[in-house]
């Protein structure tokens, strides 16, 4: 699907360059040149690392770290999306011991049955010695100097836009929320702004069919996007939710990541690490925010610390260093706050710091 003719984007890379740094709408100082620098290292791709290491059954994502992108990639970089790729997911894992889940169940413990391998964010050396209380709860992801106040003062619906160009034309960084139709892509864009239904929601999947742009704080956004991998879509359907992804994705300069929901309340589907995959290709930075984590369900892949075990054990070997992810419902509020720290580290950074040339 995705991952459709994206060889020609394999030689794109970062070079490292530092762009002048301005403080933090946090007040948090810049970092030094000698630290940025190190910094930009961790974001050159690793794939001839990765080859080397094992055969993948799927090419490696990469960069999780936001890059602020001064060209585009090339337009025919994109592949197209289509339903039918989904494959049957991997075998359930062997059935643990595990705290039962209920609609209202409380956060997991940290580092109980998930993987507890770090995130460690710009401005923090990887590897180095992290407090519990500097681990951003149901998560991996550490807290570093680049976050800020991540409160949500205000939040508006700004635009509704049918192509990228279409889309606002500022220079407000941004995260697009992508994933499987229903997944709860809008659903989790209302928890975050605590606005009911600022995003039309709906048992139904294909509810969002255009992008969708929320305004917050008056100074980054928030884009609820058409899902994927709607089976009932029309080949039609599918076809525009793909040049979406080419015009949206591999246009936007204002993309400082993407949240890439993976449902928790089903075992893992194909077709979400085909689409980490397209988006590492592209360099683009990525958050694994797992949904739905108070639906627990009877008998096997019924459990979202099972599901998102199996999820993180499929990806484990495809990225050199963890990626992010977080647990979320936005039935429960869980991993909301966490969330929104996690962007402020990285809007910050991009800001400030994230420098791309093609
Ligand atoms: N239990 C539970 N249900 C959820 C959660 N998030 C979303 N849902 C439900 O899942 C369904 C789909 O949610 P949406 O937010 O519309 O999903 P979407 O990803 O925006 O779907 P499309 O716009 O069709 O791509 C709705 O019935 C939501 O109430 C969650 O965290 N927990
Ligand atoms: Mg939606």
């Amino acid at each position: 699907m995705l991952a459709d003719g994206l060889a020609a984007t394999q030689g794109r890379g970062l070079d490292g360059r530092v762009s002048h740094p301005r403080r933090t709408p946090s007040g948090h100082p810049p970092l030094s040149a000698t630290r940025a620098a190190a910094v930009a290292m961790l974001l050159r791709p690793r794939l001839s690392l990765l080859r080397a290491v094992a055969p993948l059954p799927i090419p490696p994502p990469r960069a999780s770290l936001p890059v602020r992108r001064t060209l585009s990639a090339p337009a025919g970089a994109a592949g197209t999306a289509s339903a039918g790729d989904a494959a049957p997911p991997p075998p359930p894992p062997a059935p643990r011991a595990g705290p039962k889940g209920g609609r209202k169940s409380a956060p997991p413990p940290r580092g109980s049955s998930v993987n507890p391998a770090l995130f460690f964010p710009p401005g923090v050396e990887r590897d180095a010695a992290v407090a519990a209380e500097m681990v951003i709860p149901a998560s991996n992801i550490v807290v570093g100097p680049y976050a800020g106040d991540s409160r949500v003062k205000e939040a508006e619906f700004v635009k509704s836009s049918a192509r990228a160009r279409d889309c606002p034309k500022d220079d407000r960084p941004e995260f697009a929320v992508l994933g499987r139709s229903n997944v709860g892509k809008s659903s989790l864009i209302n928890a975050l702004i605590r606005r009911k239904e600022a995003a039309l929601t709906s048992k139904k999947p294909g509810k969002t069919q255009t992008i969708n742009h929320f305004l917050v704080n008056k100074s980054w956004y928030l884009v609820d996007l058409p899902g994927y991998g709607f089976a009932a879509a029309s080949q039609s359907a599918r076809m525009d939710w793909s040049s979406f992804t080419k015009g949206y994705f591999l246009n936007r300069d204002t993309l400082v990541g993407v949240l890439l929901l993976v449902d928790a309340s089903i075992p893992p589907q194909k077709i979400d690490l085909d689409c980490a995959n397209w988006l590492g290709r592209n360099n683009i930075g990525l958050t694994y925010v797992f949904t739905k984590c108070d639906k627990s369900k009877k008998g096997k892949g019924g459990r979202p610390e099972e599901n998102i075990k199996e999820f993180q054990e499929t990806i484990s070997s495809l990225y050199p260093e963890p990626p992010p992810w977080i647990m979320t419902s936005s039935v429960t509020g869980l991993g909301r706050d966490g969330l929104l720290l996690h962007m402020s580290q990285l809007r910050n950074y991009w800001d400030n710091e994230a420098t791309m040339s093609p």
